[in-house]
């Protein structure tokens, strides 16, 4: 089994059992719609810099990055910095972080917050909600076509932003539908886990431009923004380049900065 395939699997018992102790009804019951979202979309639309910055302790292909630092202060961090958006890892077992990291995040910061999970069940996306996010991850590796029109609608009925990550041209065509907003392009194999920024720039020609485009993983240079802005990305997202530093925000500010400059 393929480590995206054991991610996947451990997922899906790790909704079953939530289920059991709070139902979806019961979830929905407690989603807080007085909070009205702030789409990601729109901010990246008219940024110059495009910086969406992650919470990332540990990674199954880097081991531990930074187990040090309170959310709250990397939220507050990233967004002084000028980031667009913050995104939060909820998974537990093998990125080190919790829905508990998304709710100090939210109460720290303004700027829009990603849930950065591996979602399979619209009880996740439910719980996006609740929990403060304003936009979801959906992965199309691990999602067939009607699941993602499922979800992603739930997701849009909710008022969140959806951001669809593909990486390879199959995965792109299979996806293209009007309920997203972002197609983000993982230059990281989550699979493998080899990068190669390559892949961006070869799949967006094949993104219509309706869609905001994200460039993701693996990116940690200037230069490479500059590069992939000529192919059309306004987004970038960014974990380990900042979370390997001690203080995430001070090395996203300097980042910003230079690509503003
Ligand atoms: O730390 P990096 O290489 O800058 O990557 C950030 C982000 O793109 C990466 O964490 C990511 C992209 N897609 C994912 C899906 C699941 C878990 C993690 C990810």
């Amino acid at each position: 089994m393929n480590i995206l395939d054991k991610i996947v699997a451990d997922k899906r018992k790790e909704v079953d059992l939530k289920k059991s102790l709070i139902t979806l009804p019961q979830l929905e019951a407690s989603v807080m719609m007085e909070r009205t979202s702030v789409s990601l979309a729109e901010v990246l639309r008219k940024s110059n810099s495009g910086i969406i910055a992650e919470h990332k302790r540990r990674s199954p292909s880097k081991s531990v990055i930074n187990q040090s630092l309170s959310v709250q202060d990397v939220a507050k961090g990233y967004a002084d910095a000028g980031a667009c958006g913050m995104s939060v890892l909820t998974d537990g077992k093998y990125f080190g972080g919790s829905l508990d990291d998304l709710v100090l995040a939210r109460a720290s910061t303004n700027i829009p917050i990603l849930r950065k999970e591996f979602i399979i069940d619209e009880y996740q996306i439910v719980e996006a909600k609740a929990y403060g996010a304003d936009v979801i991850l959906l992965i199309a590796a691990i999602l067939s076509k009607e699941e993602i029109k499922t979800l992603s609608e739930l997701a849009k009925g909710l008022g969140l932003d959806v951001l669809l990550e593909v990486h390879n041209e199959e995965e792109l065509e299979k996806s293209l539908m009007p309920s997203l907003d972002m197609l983000g392009v993982n230059n990281r194999n989550l699979k493998s886990f080899e990068v190669d920024l390559d892949i961006s720039k070869t799949l967006s020609k094949k993104i219509p431009d309706d869609f905001v485009k994200v460039s993701e993983s693996g990116i940690s240079s200037v230069e490479a923004i500059r590069e992939l802005k000529e192919f059309d990305y306004q987004g970038f997202l960014i974990g380990e380049n900042f979370m390997k530093t001690d203080e995430p925000g001070e090395s996203a500010k300097k980042f910003i900065e230079k690509i503003i400059a």
